[in-house]
This record gives C-alpha cells, sequence and structure tokens, in this order.
C-alpha cells in the first residue's frame, strides 16, 4: 500500500502527516501505521502520525496516535503543523479558523510570510484541573497543587493539569538534573493515572520565563510538547510561580514557546511549525 505523507514538527516534535481529505485509511489499521511509520529504522522516523481530516463541527479535524500506537486527545505542536498544512494546501481559505481535535475544537491563527505559514497562534481553551478529570484516582478536588507524590522511594511534589490530555507538572531547581529518564517512564504509567499521564519537569526560571523537560506518554522523550508547556504555564500560574495573563517563554529542548494563560482562563500559546518533507511511504503490513 502506497501512503502519501509529509513529515513536520514543531520544535522539533515531529509526526507524519496524512492528508484525508484526499486518501483513505481504515480506521483499525492507524494504529500499526503510526507504530511504523515512527520507526526510524524500518520506518520515516516520528514522534507518532497525524491525520487531517474533513470535519463537521470546525473548519478542519485532526487526530494524533503516539509512537507506541495509543491515540492522544490533543498535541499543541501537532495542532501548529495542522493549521499549516491546512493554510498551505488551500484546505482553509482564512487566516483564523478552528481545528477539531478529540479534546474539542481549538482556534488557530496562521501567521503568514511570502505564502508560508511560519507561525501559528492558538487559542488551546481552557485547562482542566478536577483531579477526576485530570483524570487521576484519589479524593476528587478542584485541583491538585503540589500534592505529595513519591515515585520509587522520591519525595516529589506534583501539580496535575489536563489540556484535554494529562500532565503531571514536578518543579525542580535545574533542569538538567530532573530525572526524567529515571521517573519519567515511571510516572508516565502509574496506576494513579487510569489513562497514563504525559510528565513534565519545570525549572522557573523568571516570573515570565521557565526551562522544561518532557516525557511523553506514548512516545517518550520528545524535543517539545506543546500541551505540556501550556500544562507547565497554567502550574506555574497555580504555584504562584508567574502571575497569570503573562506572556511567558517556554524553554523547551527544540526551541521556544509563548504562552499566556489569560484572565478569561483560555490558554494561548504561540510558535513555530515546520515541513520537513513530503513523500510515499510503502507499507505493506500483514493486515
Ligand atoms: N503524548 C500526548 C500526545 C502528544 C502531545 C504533544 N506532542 C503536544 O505537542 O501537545 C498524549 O498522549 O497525550
Amino acid at each position: 500500500m502506497k501512503i502519501p505523507f509529509t513529515k513536520m514538527h514543531g520544535l522539533g516534535n515531529s509526526y507524519i502527516f496524512l492528508n484525508l481529505f484526499n486518501f483513505e485509511m481504515e480506521d483499525k489499521d492507524l494504529s500499526s501505521l503510526a507504530i511504523d511509520v515512527s520507526n526510524v529504522n524500518t520506518g520515516i522516523g516520528s514522534d507518532g502520525l497525524i491525520l487531517i481530516h474533513p470535519s463537521k463541527q470546525a473548519d478542519v479535524g485532526m487526530r494524533i496516535f503516539n509512537k507506541d500506537g495509543s491515540e492522544g486527545k490533543n498535541c499543541g505542536n501537532g495542532v501548529r503543523c495542522v493549521a499549516k498544512f491546512a493554510f498551505e494546501n488551500d484546505l482553509v481559505n482564512e487566516k483564523i479558523f478552528t481545528v477539531e481535535t478529540k479534546a474539542g475544537n481549538v482556534t488557530a491563527e496562521v501567521h503568514v510570510v511570502n505564502k508560508v505559514v511560519e507561525e501559528v497562534t492558538v487559542d488551546m481553551g481552557k485547562p482542566i484541573l478536577k483531579r477526576s478529570e485530570i483524570p487521576m484516582v484519589g479524593e476528587d478536588i478542584p485541583q491538585v497543587v503540589m500534592e505529595n507524590f513519591e515515585v520509587s522511594h522520591h519525595p516529589l511534589q506534583i501539580t496535575a493539569v489536563s489540556m484535554g490530555n494529562p500532565h503531571a507538572i514536578f518543579f525542580v531547581e535545574n533542569i538538567d538534573e530532573a530525572p526524567l529518564f529515571e521517573l519519567g517512564p515511571m510516572i508516565s504509567n502509574d496506576q494513579r493515572f487510569p489513562e497514563g499521564v504525559n510528565v513534565e519537569f519545570v525549572e522557573v526560571v523568571s516570573n515570565k520565563e521557565i526551562n522544561f523537560s518532557v516525557w511523553e506518554r506514548g512516545s517518550g522523550v520528545t524535543q517539545a510538547c506543546g500541551t505540556g508547556a501550556c500544562a507547565a504555564v497554567v502550574a506555574s500560574v497555580l504555584n504562584g510561580h508567574i502571575p497569570k495573563n503573562t506572556s511567558v517563554v517556554v524553554h523547551l529542548s527544540g526551541g521556544d514557546l509563548t504562552i499566556k494563560w489569560t484572565e478569561d482562563g483560555h490558554v494561548w500559546m504561540r510558535g513555530k511549525a515546520e515541513t520537513t518533507v513530503t513523500g510515499e511511504f510503502k507499507w505493506n503490513r500483514n493486515i
């Protein structure tokens, strides 16, 4: 089976994009396709697969699958790439439009230079803070902020935020000393998160700047995580490190995002989206 694809990335968080406006894939094949295209040795190499599809409730729709074949509900870097693809391929004809995700609709605005979308601003909507809606097991309280969370004899304090997908945020003194590889996978698969969780370590640099690293649910360490960066800013405000309504520079391994949690409760994200390569993937898994 020959599959036309476009590889794109947001700050090095890369996905293989399929345009389902002019190509069809069976739902039952998507998980295994995500695993195969993500494989850097036998596939194309990426953090997962993203489908761009027609939508009845928004201008375009997207679905995101992680490297392990699991489906996520939202993807900040992915939304910016979908917006770039949709505008540059005339799937939309306005610079501001809506994108359907499994977590609901978001609104994107593309910033164009010489017909090329360089950056995208996304209104990622409101964060979800209620424990049961993260979801996280335990007494259902309005928000989980600096709660004791022991992992493998490490006494940590967790702040939990959902951007439609779950995030566990831990503040550290020095991001370079964060136990990302040791504790990331343990926390991501911890029983206290019934659906798993994305794990972020955050170093507060100032009241408008943070350093950030991430172990993504279903993909492991990635260069960037857009929803994670949004969740990290929300957590920083909840913990009094950053005032609300501040334009925060989030330094991720792959580059910077500018994020603001505004008084009306919405989280805004601005950052780059880039196209790496287009091509045709010969997929011959015996399905
Ligand atoms: N691993 C995430 C999906 C990708 C999110 C990330 N790549 C982003 O940019 O937000 C999850 O399972 O919830």
